[in-house]
């Protein structure tokens, strides 16, 4: 099974005026591949979640594009499924795991009755054979299985999210949709649970699209990454190429704001500056305002998002034409102050 997403731009109706959330986004998650997208708040990461389930909120819309999972001969369109078929995919084609989710447990049942009745929904199984199949998976999350017995508040944060990893494994999709599966959690528990959820998706060969604000999960969990600013993919490609030779100036800065990322010894970057107002986004580049590197074109048109010998894609005229981020890293930071050094 293949998820498909073409040229996607996403629409928001507001008091101000549509505010275009996401734009022409495009990416493909082939089976047993593990996509990261990462981006900072209000770039539209969640706005791209919700609508691969057909969950936005009521004032949004998809506005262009297409979403598609195709499975051999079956192709479903999302954009256009009806209800019946959008609970279908859920669960069974494409399970989430958020940090919403999280609290989303009743508290008025064992968390064994929660995972039995989620798998009885969609399969015609005996209540005994379902609380079965509950025990093991909470086995498989690490958590003894006698916790199928517990009600959620007697469980901790880290422990639930197990649950809601247990329960989006429950009828073995083909994705794993998971969004900032580990924001609320302390750093040790979060630990532990990507560490779980990469080994994982490796046993049972799930896709897996992580969706995060931190580069670092993206490194710990996935092999490609998307990196998005303002509503647009600036950059896409193999997770090591991204990382080492980034193509987009904002790739470059985000990854100098994590400096264990690159090596220990680099300084710690931060980009001046706010992302564009998404009511009236600028006609060129979105990253121009913040972007060392511009030039006089960036502002007259957008860039394209087109493909580099090193294997990724990206949205920059200057690297396009050939320069190197890195070999220009320390003259440009003593000619510009927007970035920092901290
Ligand atoms: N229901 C809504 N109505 C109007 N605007 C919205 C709505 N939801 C999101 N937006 C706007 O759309 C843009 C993208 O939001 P989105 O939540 O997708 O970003 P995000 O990258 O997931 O950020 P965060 O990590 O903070 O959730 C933002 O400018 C946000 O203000």
């Amino acid at each position: 099974m293949r998820l498909v997403v073409e040229n996607l731009s996403i629409e928001y109706a507001t008091d101000e005026g549509p505010v275009r959330a996401v734009d022409d986004v495009s990416f493909e998650l082939p089976a047993g591949q593990r996509l990261g997208l990462v981006g900072e708040s209000g770039c539209g990461k969640t706005t791209v979640a919700k609508s691969l389930i057909g969950l936005l909120p009521e004032n949004g819309s998809v506005v262009e594009g297409s979403i598609r999972l195709e499975d051999g001969d079956r192709t479903v369109e999302v954009t256009e499924a009806d209800p019946k078929t959008l609970r279908s995919i859920r669960w069974r084609d494409l399970a989430i795991v958020s940090q919403s989710a999280m609290n989303a447990l009743d508290p008025v049942y064992t968390v064994g009755d929660q995972i039995a009745e989620a798998i009885r929904l969609h399969e015609n199984v005996s209540k005994q054979s379902a609380l079965g199949r509950a025990e093991r998976l909470l086995d498989r999350v690490g958590l003894d299985s006698e916790r199928t017995e517990s009600y959620p508040h007697q469980l901790s944060g880290g422990m639930r999210q197990r649950v809601m990893i247990a329960m989006a494994l429950a009828l073995e999709p083909a994705f794993i949709l998971a969004d900032e599966p580990t924001t609320a959690l302390d750093v040790i528990t979060q630990d532990h649970i990507l560490a779980q959820i990469d080994r994982l998706t490796d046993e049972t060969g799930n896709s897996l699209l992580m969706i995060t604000h931190d580069i670092s999960v993206v490194a710990e969990t996935c092999d490609r990454v998307g990196v998005m600013y303002a509503g647009e993919l600036v950059e896409v490609g193999p997770l090591e190429t991204v990382f080492t030779e980034p193509e987009h100036p904002y790739t470059q800065g985000l990854l100098n704001a994590f400096p264990s990322l690159a090596d220990a010894e680099s300084e710690l970057i931060t980009v001046a500056g706010e992302p564009p107002d998404l009511h009236s986004p600028p006609t060129g580049c979105r990253f121009y305002d913040r972007c060392p590197y511009r030039e006089e074109r960036c502002r007259e048109a957008r860039p394209a998002l087109t493909p580099r010998e090193s294997g990724q894609s990206a949205r920059c005229y200057v690297t396009e034409d050939g320069l190197d981020l890195d070999e220009n890293y320390e003259r440009i930071m003593e000619e510009t102050d927007r970035w920092h050094r901290l």
